[in-house]
């Protein structure tokens, strides 16, 4: 049953097989945002422990915008160099609620711990995000809840990382007044692997044109987008914006649709092929996809295409090549071809797929203005602007 939120364009709802769902409360248009989100919690995706000749974070430790020379740019007094803020107010900010002192001293000692030095990027991140969660519930209970309420259990392919983070926060730097247990840590990571999402670090800095994923943010709305492999939305962040809802999210319509459709994201590149995809749905938010796009690519002859890597090693190949190009205009032009509805399949790729070499990133139009559709698509992942072209 759908709960109607009467001042939103989209409604919670629950569909049968894919849990909690966003719907389109009335009809939307190209580019319209959709949804503006800001996050419960932030946290920095760089490793904990970093080598001792590795530059400190150009970066605000609490709005995590970039740190300019000419910023009044002030360290933590207790971690100095480990925590830069970009301004007083930041580090005030901070020291209220992410920087608390049970944070600093927490993530010192880590950083100290022999045994987290040798863990991968991953490991290290994941204990960033346990600190950040323990200290939520210590210092805004009410939205430590809504992380706990949202989709996730943990399942046993984590426990090994869920045993080792468990041990060593509870014995180097337990949280104060919180009783830890070993299956909170795990719901915990579990909601952390299937809601977070990256927050990219600004274009302007990317030399090579690629993005690295800055942080990672835990939206409270944005969380209820399902998966499709052909979305119809697509969601944008501005971490270098004006301080104060730097970290908001925004999502906005891909092209059109009629009130009552599902909204949903791609939660990787587009371009991924079939195997990758649900290999990576699987193993990452734990569901088989079946939207129109898998119907039609289960069929595909290349979806397990080998590929021998340098090492001699044999691989999946990850990404549709051109035979796939053709394949799916084959699947269009078939009437019946796996229930592909309105929205042609092909069309997406070459409308709404950035051209630039290695983005892989999604187009959307920017938001229209006087109810007339921007002619303009902005990549969501490197930021490119390109003039729409007239398909029949
Ligand atoms: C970020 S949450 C999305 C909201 C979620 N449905 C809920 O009830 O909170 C991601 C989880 O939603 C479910 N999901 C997302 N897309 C799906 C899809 N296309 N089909 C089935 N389940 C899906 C999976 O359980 C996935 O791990």
């Amino acid at each position: 049953m759908m709960t109607a939120d009467s001042e939103s364009l989209l409604s919670l709802g629950e569909i049968q097989g894919r849990g909690r769902a966003l719907v389109a409360s009335q009809p939307l248009k190209a580019g319209q945002i959709v949804l503006k989100d800001s996050p419960i919690l932030v946290y920095s995706a760089l490793p904990l422990v970093r080598p001792q000749s590795s530059a400190s974070a150009s970066y605000c430790d609490n709005c995590f915008r970039t740190l300019s020379s000419s910023a009044n740019v002030t360290s933590c007094p207790s971690c100095s160099h480990h925590h830069l803020f970009c301004s007083p107010s930041c580090l005030t900010m901070a020291t209220a609620a992410s920087h608390s002192t049970w944070v600093c001293q927490a993530l010192s000692r880590l950083r100290d711990c022999p045994s987290l030095v040798p863990q991968p990027l991953e490991r290290q991140v994941q204990a960033r995000f346990l600190i950040a969660a323990y200290n939520l519930a210590l210092t805004c209970p009410g939205h430590f809840q809504v992380l706990l309420s949202l989709q996730g259990q943990g399942s046993p392919s984590d426990a090994p990382a869920v045993q080792f983070l468990h041990s060593l926060i509870s014995s180097i730097c337990p949280p104060p007044s919180l009783s830890l247990s070993i299956e909170l840590t795990a719901a915990l990571l579990a909601k952390d692997k299937l809601n977070a999402f990256g927050l990219m670090a600004p274009i302007s800095l990317q030399q090579d044109g690629q993005r690295s994923v800055r942080a990672y943010g835990i939206y409270p709305k944005a969380c209820f987008f399902n998966h499709d492999c052909l979305p119809n939305a697509c969601r944008f962040d501005y971490l270098d914006s004006a301080p104060g809802q730097n970290t908001d999210i925004t999502v906005r319509m891909i092209h059109d649709v009629p009130q009552g459709r599902e909204i949903c994201l791609s939660y990787f590149p587009v371009n991924l092929n079939y195997y990758t995809r649900q290999k990576r749905l699987a193993e990452d938010y734990g569901f088989t996809c079946d939207c129109d796009r898998c119907k039609v690519e289960a069929n595909w002859s290349d979806n397990e295409a080998d590929v021998i890597d340098d090492n001699g090693n044999v691989e999946k190949e990850e990404v549709m090549d051109e035979d796939s190009d053709e394949q799916m205009i084959a699947s269009d032009t078939d009437g019946d071809a796996g229930g592909v509805d309105d929205f042609p399949h092909a069309y997406f790729f070459f409308r709404y797929m950035c051209s630039h070499e290695n983005c892989w990133g999604t187009l959307a139009p920017l938001p229209p203005s006087d109810d007339a559709s921007s002619k303009v698509l902005e990549c969501n992942v490197c930021g490119n602007l390109k003039n729409d072209i007239d398909v029949c």
